[in-house]
């Protein structure tokens, strides 16, 4: 299990219809499976939770909670990812453990990453690449900023935000180790297919 590959984010779908489209995505490829949900019913969430960990490891798939901590340690999740509304990284570090992957959001800012590296964050993550029909009015990052971050970091690089297949293998091209994708996986009428497709472009 590494920090690479295709890194599908949950929709909004809940219950069965959450498990059935993951367990389509992980079927296809998908190398990391994020949680999120921003509702506060906090025991579906426990439950859903519990039950895509479960998942994700019966397919050798990496299982991160978004935003949540206190969840993560509760179903014990590979990890979380925060952003700069979440809990700060060294809080989920010393709530998770040296073993948890924690992920933190960057936007387009290679300051942020370059900090989040040094303090020990498992991956960085920059973005909306392009226009995201799931958060529109996401801060927008660039292609030549990614050039400059892998040039400079070593962490695994995550890109997020929009990502159809067109765009994806520019992305890989200039160095992303993972594309973070809700829309174009999870809107697909044939998840798995097109899960597959994404991961193909990370076969070497
Ligand atoms: C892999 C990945 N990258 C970025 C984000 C965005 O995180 P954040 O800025 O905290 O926004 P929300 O997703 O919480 O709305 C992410 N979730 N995953
Ligand atoms: C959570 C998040 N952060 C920046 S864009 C985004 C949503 C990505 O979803 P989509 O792949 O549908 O654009
Ligand atoms: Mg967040």
């Amino acid at each position: 299990m590494s920090l690479r590959g295709l890194y599908v984010i949950t929709d909004g779908s809940t219950g069965d219809v959450l498990l059935r489209k993951v367990e389509q995505a992980l079927l296809g490829g998908a190398a990391i499976v994020q949680y999120r949900d921003k509702t506060t019913d906090s025991a579906r969430r426990e439950q859903e939770a519990r039950a895509l960990r479960a998942l994700c490891h019966e397919y050798n798939a990496l299982f991160i909670i978004n935003d949540d901590v206190a969840l993560a340690k509760t179903v014990q999740a590979d990890g979380v990812h925060v952003g700069r509304e979440d809990s700060a990284l060294t809080v989920a570090r010393a709530a998770l453990g040296n073993t948890a992957i924690i992920g933190v959001s960057c936007y387009n800012q290679l300051e942020l990453a370059l900090t989040a590296a040094q303090h020990g964050a498992d991956y960085v993550a920059f973005g909306s690449f392009f226009p995201s029909p799931t958060k529109p009015n996401a801060p927008r990052a660039t292609l030549p900023l990614l050039h400059e971050a892998r040039a400079q970091l070593r962490v695994p690089i995550c890109a997020i935000g929009g990502i159809t297949l067109a765009t994806a293998p520019a992305l890989v091209a200039e160095g992303a180790d993972m594309l973070a994708v809700i829309s174009d996986v999870f809107a697909s009428n044939a998840i798995t297919q097109q899960a597959g497709l994404y991961r193909n472009l990370f076969l070497r």
